[in-house]
């Protein structure tokens, strides 16, 4: 099998690449670099998954030898006037079936939620916040906040595991019903 990574961002192929490890899948991963074909940065849940959705679909587009497409995006959702990171992946298969799921959230400290709200990059608050470079491809906002404890790629690979499992389970279901 072919899967297509819509990203050239390490901290998301490496979640990719040890899913791949982990159920022992037998794929070659290629990786493209897509449009999300929303904001840079996302300020919601809803756009951030529309964002891992399109990045999904448009691998397909790119390469029609690829047979499933992942997207993986980053934003933030407002809850009561908070701003959490929240992040979300999707994969997409040739006959249109696309799977969504969300990960964990984690309140962001004000101070990057007010230079979110000010038009900025997560990615560059992030990396001023923490005098590193490129916070974004490494262990991510989530890993700065987390002293290490949860990593950009922990967390993508959790969402990726929900999405692996929920598709054997509907293909479970399917043939089923054969
Ligand atoms: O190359 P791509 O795949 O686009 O990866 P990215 O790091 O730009 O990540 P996203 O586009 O998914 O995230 C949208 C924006 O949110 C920021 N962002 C999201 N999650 C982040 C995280 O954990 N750490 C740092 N920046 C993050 C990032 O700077 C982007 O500008
Ligand atoms: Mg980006």
């Amino acid at each position: 099998m072919r899967i297509g990574v819509g990203t050239k961002n390490p901290a998301k192929i490496n979640a990719l690449r040890q899913l791949i490890q982990e159920q022992f899948i037998d794929a070659d991963i290629h990786s493209f670099d897509v449009p999300s074909g929303i904001s840079a940065m996302p300020m919601s849940d809803l756009e951030t998954r529309q964002g891992a959705v399109n990045r999904a679909k448009a691998v397909l587009e790119r390469d029609e030898t690829i047979d499933l497409g992942v997207g993986m995006e980053g934003g933030v959702s407002d809850i009561e006037g908070e701003l959490y990171l929240c992040n979300w992946a999707a994969v997409a298969d040739r006959s249109g079936h696309v799977i969504s799921a969300g990960g964990a959230r984690i309140l962001l400290p004000d101070i990057l939620a007010d230079g979110v709200r000010a038009g900025h990059e997560l990615g560059d608050l992030a990396d001023d916040y923490a005098h590193e470079q490129s916070v974004h491809t490494r262990g991510g906002t989530i890993g700065i906040l987390t002293e290490g404890r949860v990593t950009r790629t922990e967390m993508f690979l959790h969402i990726l595991k929900l999405i692996e499992g929920m598709y054997a389970h509907q293909k479970g279901k399917a043939d089923d019903e054969l």
